[in-house]
């Protein structure tokens, strides 16, 4: 367990929250009761976070909804589902993890997220956004059908609101009409403020005046009307308040609309669950209005309100500084495609609601009309860059590789199909640490190389990067990828200005005559260990950084497999990425005929759970000391060979 910074402060006296061993002891309690409960979930929520860091804000923004959803429905009968679930820390402590929530994203730990395997209270699992309507659907149906289910509740933030999936739910639960409760928790932010039309109309229905205030009024008037009458009704408030269509969009959609109402003042949120879940019959959406951070004056004032935090001193906010030797890779990447943007005007750039996350707010400050955060909405984003690239602009989509999952239709459809030069900055690539296995960016290689027409890079270091990126910009050819990891570089020099590789051509950084360590992407380092751990035994590697999975370097593969009696490849990427191609390859070309022995070192088939990435690739058999037994099983399988050098070194 991490230690905290000032173990002195950082235990809160939460004599109500003691008596809490699960949601059951809530029943008892009255609404002022609950509300200082609900103030000691929040002490014990900063506690927990300086400690371990994680994501503060949202889960501080959602203490009063997680104490009155759990007071007034009867979990985990009924399901409640966060959507990304970054904001579960309130609701873990409150379903009786509150002993283990300083374990919280660190190995063998609790998860940062809300995961079926790790109890009954957690329903459906969660990380990447807006998934929780059809989630919350999809049991509603399993209740009507007989399945022991009761109510299914999803909280859903103002951002995750903004994805396509969202709407597609929410579409489908209003033609469907069951009973279903959607809680908007709307503060107004994403991980960076939000962006969209669909923020400002929400803005608009929670902003004080006096139409709103009469729409409220009319509401209710309405809804204590019989059924024949509310129709006329509501067209008379339409003409009354004026407001666009009279309905909101949700109610538009099928469901009952309630709200806004405060997330923060627990009486009336109480009145308002309690009041939906003894009349509703249909799908009821349920608008809060909250802060981000809320009751941490830090986390409040932060300009991302305390979004992802390291551990702090809980009395001062003030967090705890990584070490850091290098720069980091996102950062490398954002100066250098200012700095190519600087030079060239149709570099535009395109985030999924991950400015800072992505280094494009590096871009931003100096070139803001050409970055385009596009919201929660990667699929929107990836076709929104091929339009761009038809135009004639040279648009780089940055998004973490396993967002990126989510737009692989577009990827293969908008922009591979039709051979646009969209130019993909896969950051988070490999292994993330503590955000565990659902960040993983684990298959993009296999899924980018699969297509054709395809150019996919992974850097061995920052300063391949900043040259991947000049690559990427010149590549007027077709869709180009590079990935590089989450993190800091490996310390080497940066070029003044990256220059333009040769498509398809690796190069060899250390020339052996036994084996050859073929890698690709920022495990070279590892690789270039393994080859110093396997020099000590006497045994002589060739280290090549393959730079492609696609096309790959194939003159550089023969000659690797024709000077040495054994290949391993290394990849940050799950089975069936560059090791599979390079097999695929040698196959073909019937370089496997004469007995060669190779390992393709990959991510395992299975899920790594979160841990430090160092720990994850240990658990993943992918340190310098799995590549060099590897290299030593292989060649003592493979074909003897006469050592025999002329390898290019570049
Ligand atoms: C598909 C996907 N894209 C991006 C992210 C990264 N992400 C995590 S939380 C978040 C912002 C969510 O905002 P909101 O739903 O309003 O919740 P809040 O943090 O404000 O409570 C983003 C962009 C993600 N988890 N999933
Ligand atoms: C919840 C979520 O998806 C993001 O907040 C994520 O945790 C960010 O990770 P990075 O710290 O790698 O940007
Ligand atoms: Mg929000």
């Amino acid at each position: 367990m991490t230690e905290p910074l000032r173990p002195e402060l950082s235990r809160p006296s939460t004599p109500m929250l003691d008596r809490v061993a699960g949601p059951a002891d809530l029943k008892g309690l009255g609404d002022a009761a609950l509300r200082r409960l609900a103030d000691e979930v929040r002490a014990e929520v900063i506690s927990v976070v300086s400690e371990t860091g994680g994501h503060l804000g949202s889960s501080l923004g959602v203490v009063e909804l997680t104490v009155a959803i759990h007071a007034v429905f009867n979990t985990p009968l009924d399901k409640l589902i966060f959507d990304v679930g970054h904001q579960c820390y309130p609701h873990k402590i409150l379903t009786g993890r509150r002993d283990r929530m300083r374990t919280l994203r660190q190995g063998g730990g609790l998860s940062g997220f809300t995961k079926r395997s790790e109890s009954e209270f957690d329903p459906f699992g969660a990380a990447h956004s807006s998934t929780s309507i059809s989630a919350a659907l999809g049991f509603a149906v399993g209740r009507d059908m007989g399945q022991p289910v009761g109510d299914t509740i999803a909280v859903i933030g103002d951002g995750a609101i903004t994805a396509g999936m969202a709407y597609e739910a929410l579409n489908h639960a209003g033609h469907l009409g069951k009973r279903l409760f959607v809680i908007l928790n709307d503060n107004d932010m994403s991980i960076a403020p939000p962006v969209g039309a669909m923020s400002r109309y929400l803005a608009g229905l929670h902003a004080p005046g006096p139409l709103v205030a009469l729409k409220a009024a009319a509401e209710g008037f309405e809804a204590a009307l019989p059924g024949p009458l509310r129709d006329g009704a509501r067209r008379a408030r339409q003409l009354v308040t004026g407001l666009p269509g009279g309905a909101t969009l949700f109610e538009e959609l099928g469901f009952s609309y309630i709200g806004p109402v405060d997330g923060h003042d627990m009486p009336a949120l109480l009145a308002t669950l309690r009041a939906a879940r003894a009349r509703a019959t249909g799908p009821v959406l349920i608008h809060a209005v909250t802060v981000k951070g809320k009751g941490y004056a830090p986390a409040e004032n932060a300009a991302d309100k305390g979004h992802g935090v390291n551990k702090f001193d809980p009395v001062s906010g003030v967090q705890a500084k990584a070490k850091s030797n290098a720069p980091s890779y996102t950062g490398v990447f954002g100066n250098a495609l200012t700095d190519e943007a600087g030079r060239d005007p149709r570099i535009v750039a395109v985030t999924a609601a991950m400015p800072s996350g992505t280094g494009l707010d590096i871009m931003a400050k100096r070139f803001a009309s050409r970055v385009f955060d596009v919201g929660i909405a990667e699929q929107h984003g990836v076709t929104f860059a091929a339009g761009m690239a038809a135009a004639g602009l040279r648009p780089f989509c940055a998004i973490y590789s396993t967002f990126l999952q989510r737009g692989y239709d577009q990827i293969v459809h908008d922009v591979a199909l039709q051979g646009l030069p969209v130019r993909f900055a896969i950051d988070r690539a490999g292994l993330v640490g503590a955000d565990g296995a659902t960040h993983a960016g684990a298959f993009d290689i296999g899924f980018l190389s699969a297509l054709p027409g395809f150019t996919v890079m992974a850097a061995g270091d920052e300063a391949e990067l900043v040259h991947m990126v000049a690559t990427a910009v010149a590549h007027d050819q077709g869709p180009i990828a590079f990935r590089f990891p989450r993190g800091e570089g490996v310390g080497v020099d940066l070029p003044a200005r990256g220059v333009p590789l040769e498509i398809g051509r690796g190069r060899v950084l250390r020339e052996g005559t036994d084996v050859a360590l073929l890698s690709f992407g920022a495990h070279l380092h590892e690789a270039l260990r393994a080859a110093d751990i396997l020099a000590e035994e006497g045994i002589s590697a060739t280290v090549a950084d393959a730079r492609f999975a696609k096309p790959l370097d194939t003159a550089l593969i023969a000659q690797l497999v024709r000077h040495h009696a054994a290949l391993v490849t290394v990849e940050q990427g799950a089975m069936g990425g560059f090791g599979a191609m390079v097999l695929q390859w040698l196959a073909g070309a019937g370089l496997l005929d004469g007995g060669l022995a190779i390992r393709t070192l990959t991510l395992p088939d299975r899920f790594i759970e979160q841990a430090s990435p160092a720990a994850m690739y240990a658990d993943a058999g992918l340190t310098a000391e799995d590549i060099a037994a590897q290299a030593r099983t292989a060649l003592a399988r493979g074909r003897i060979m006469p050592r025999r050098g002329g390898l290019r070194v570049v």
